[in-house]
């Protein structure tokens, strides 16, 4: 009885690493197909269209063979219901992703990805200066149209991430009068949180050839600079998706000089990163966040996404008496620092 269960395991096994494998091989599909479709501009001309499209109109209207479009959208329908989800491949939306996936599906982000393998091997040679020269930052200050590129995806991401801490922190702005957002872009972030906490003044700190290409946002002061040297000084530091692009020496520098740039009495430092859960913590963006793990160790030269334990580590080491941390519905959680 125990051999057949264990034939049975073993076949059930097998079947599945069969269909698995597929979606190994051919998973670069998915984005690809996507990138295609927002550069076609599917979801947008659907919209234009007020209701449901024929094929023959849609492929008129795109100037595409029908026969290669209906291929495309019968993947597409096969994989994505065609309502919110295909919404935010539309270029003009509020939840629009579309640039964060031409970020990602772009030459210059897939080249490092050739090279993880060689990384992981040389334990520490970074995939992104394999495939450029330089690391990121460099790359982007010299390249403006693919910083431009990185400070939209970053601001899909933005817009995403802002309501669901506002939704998810009730108060996490109150009682502050001004607010620093570190590594903040274009801007986008601590112009959402502005608008939602008008009493807040707040400021844009990011490198030089970032903000000096930031458009002006009413009530926030735009600050060229390097976090690793100080940080402008207020009520509050926030920084989003800033700590995971750094080894843990450099995550420790980060957050001395944010910790510097507060009150000792009654600051705080808002961290609003991804934290990687045990097993039993699991939830529906595990994955997604263990992909995120993978996308900091192929673009960045030494970041990674920590666990509860690691972002402990860090925090300490940069002098946080006390913290507390908040999942939201978003692959970030928010990590309260107090000095
Ligand atoms: C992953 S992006 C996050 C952007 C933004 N916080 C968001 O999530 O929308 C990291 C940001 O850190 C900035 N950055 C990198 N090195 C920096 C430095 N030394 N000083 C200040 N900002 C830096 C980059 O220019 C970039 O805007």
């Amino acid at each position: 009885m125990e051999e057949t269960q264990r034939e049975f395991h073993h076949e059930e096994e097998e079947e599945h690493a069969d269909i698995n494998i597929w979606k190994y091989i051919l998973g670069f599909s998915e984005m690809a197909v996507v990138k295609c479709a927002i550069d076609l501009g599917i979801a947008d001309a659907i919209e234009r269209h007020g209701s449901p499209i024929t094929l023959s109109d849609l492929s008129s209207t795109l100037g595409c063979a029908p026969s290669l479009l209906y291929r495309i959208m019968r993947f597409l329908m096969h994989r994505y219901a065609q309502t919110p989800l295909s919404r935010r491949l539309m270029r003009q939306e509020e939840h629009s992703m579309a640039a964060f996936i031409l970020m990602e599906s772009s030459p210059v982000m897939l080249a490092p990805w050739l090279s993880l393998s060689a990384r992981v091997l040389a334990n520490g040679t970074s995939s992104f200066e394999k495939a450029h020269g330089e690391d990121l930052w460099s790359y982007t200050a010299a390249n403006p149209d693919h910083s431009q590129l990185f400070n939209e995806a970053m601001a899909c991401d933005a817009r995403l991430v802002v309501p669901a801490m506002i939704q998810g922190c009730p108060g996490l702005f109150d009682g502050l009068n001004s607010l620093v957002d570190v590594g903040g872009g274009n801007g986008t972030t601590i112009k959402l949180l502005v608008k939602a906490c008008p009493w807040l003044q707040g400021i844009n700190f990011d490198l030089p050839h970032v903000v000096s290409v930031a458009a002006e946002i009413s009530g926030v002061k735009h600050v060229g600079g390097d976090m690793f040297e100080s940080v402008p000084k207020a009520d509050a530091a926030f920084i989003l998706w800033v700590l995971h692009d750094w080894a843990d020496k450099e995550c420790i520098q980060i957050l001395k000089k944010c910790k510097e740039a507060i009150p000792e009495d009654k600051g705080k430092v808002i961290i609003v990163d991804a934290v990687i859960q045990g097993q039993e913590e699991m939830d529906k963006l595990t994955d997604a966040r263990l992909m995120l793990d993978m996308v900091t160790m192929a673009h960045t030269t030494a970041g990674k996404e920590r666990t509860l334990k690691e972002w402990g580590f860090v925090l300490g080491e940069a002098g946080f008496s006390r913290y507390t941390v908040k999942p939201i519905r978003a692959l970030q959680s928010v990590i309260e620092a107090f000095p």
